[in-house]
């Protein structure tokens, strides 16, 4: 099969589709590469490193696009790269469509078959394309909670481990999956004091076993969350229902009750956000101020250490972007349930249940949409 990888165009998104040893590993199984010039310098893969790997170098974004059986990327398709896609050419990458009506009608418009790492599922009941950005991402949002938190930010001046005589700040992380564990995991190790809180009583469970009761437990409902967020200096919005919008789980009126200058990152910006006044924002502007709340709401946030995620994504992408060069994807697909989860546009209609009961599309059972595309 001959893959494109072109370079990713969204605001500082310096991540890649493909690293050089990715590329090397297609080539090997008697794939075609084609990636765009400098797609990947800013983060060190030169093209010369993709030219060793045995991919061939493409001027620009269109040359890939109208070459390319199956388009690797990160990010979901910008309008100008939607409009490149052509009927039954495959794209494989971070689509996010529940809270994105207008990518998603482009989509559907372009023909092509849509399979989104984020929907990808695994026989444990995980996420295995989503995870390697949310381990970042969790990592990251302490870090990013951290700076907000200083006073030049609009924080409230408070350092997340506080220093012997002075107690730590309190983290609150709301959704305790990948994001939420390694959040935690974060603001554990800088001394914080941190309660997660999960609808899920298996993962609390499991996460006290994790961290031998280090970390406080709560059940997510709404009275949990208003009381554990009145004491909070960082809250991590870290929910997912997978393919679905985030629900609002911290209402404007609520902001009124947190400390001044108390710091919220809403990681699940990307399926829409669960704090009601969340909108995305990018890492040249990351952060703004609502009811003396700063608001930390990057959509990618992985992008701001694109090589550490580059590798992580790849790592993770490999073998299913094998398993569809190998096989096609109509194959792909049908052998492999997971992979079918991933499938959420196929030749303008929409394959994923979640996505179009949030847009109001009819659903087409992904195997029937597979069917038809023979
Ligand atoms: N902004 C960014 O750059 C990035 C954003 N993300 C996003 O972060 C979000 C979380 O991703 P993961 O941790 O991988 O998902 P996950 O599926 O591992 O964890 C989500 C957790 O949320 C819990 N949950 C669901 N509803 C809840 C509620 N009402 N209250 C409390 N917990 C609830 C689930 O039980 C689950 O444990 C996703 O929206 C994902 O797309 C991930 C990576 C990068
Ligand atoms: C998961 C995602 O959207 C990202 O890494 O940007
Ligand atoms: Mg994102």
């Amino acid at each position: 099969m001959l893959i494109g990888v072109p370079k990713e165009i969204k605001n500082h998104e310096y991540r890649v589709g493909l690293t050089p040893s990715g590329v090397r590993e297609l080539v090997a199984a008697g794939h075609k590469v084609i990636v765009q010039s400098q797609a990947g310098l800013a983060i060190g893969f030169t093209d010369e490193h993709y030219l060793q790997a045995g991919a061939g170098i493409a001027a620009r974004a269109d040359e890939v696009f109208a070459q390319a059986e199956m388009i690797i990327k990160v990010k979901e398709p910008q309008p100008v790269e939607c409009r490149m896609l052509r009927p039954g050419q495959l794209l494989f990458t971070y689509l996010h469509l529940a809270p994105d009506p207008e990518q998603t009608r482009l989509l559907l418009e372009s023909g092509a078959v849509a399979i989104a790492y984020e929907t990808v599922t695994d026989e444990r009941g995980g996420l295995p394309l989503l995870a390697p950005m949310s381990e970042v991402a969790g990592r990251m949002a302490i870090q990013a909670g951290a700076h907000a938190l200083e006073k030049a930010q609009g924080g409230r001046g408070v350092l997340l481990g506080g220093v012997p005589g002075v107690a730590p700040a309190r983290v609150v992380v709301i959704g305790g999956g990948v994001v939420g564990l390694n959040a935690a995991r974060m603001a554990m190790g800088l001394g914080a004091d941190v309660t997660i809180l999960d609808k899920s009583l298996a993962r609390l469970k499991e996460i006290d076993m994790v961290f031998g009761g280090r970390i406080k437990t709560l059940m997510s409902n709404a009275a949990n969350i208003e009381d554990s967020i009145r004491e909070a200096d960082v809250i991590v919005g870290a929910v997912l229902i997978p393919g679905a919008a985030a629900p609002k789980l911290v209402s404007r009126a609520m902001l009124k009750h947190l400390k001044p200058g108390a710091v919220l990152v809403d990681v699940a910006i990307d399926q829409g956000g669960c704090f009601e006044t969340s909108r995305a924002t990018t890492h040249q502007d990351p952060t703004y101020i609502v009811d003396g709340i700063v608001h930390y709401c990057v959509a990618n946030m992985p992008g701001g250490v694109a090589r550490t995620a580059t590798m992580a994504l790849t790592n993770a992408t490999l073998p299913y972007a094998l398993e569809l060069a190998g096989k096609g994807w109509v194959q792909a697909v049908t052998d492999n349930e997971h992979l079918r989860h991933g499938l959420n546009v196929c030749r303008g209609k929409v394959t994923h249940a979640a996505v179009a009961q949030a847009l109001g599309y009819d659903y087409v059972e992904p195997l029937a949409a597979a069917r038809a595309a023979y």
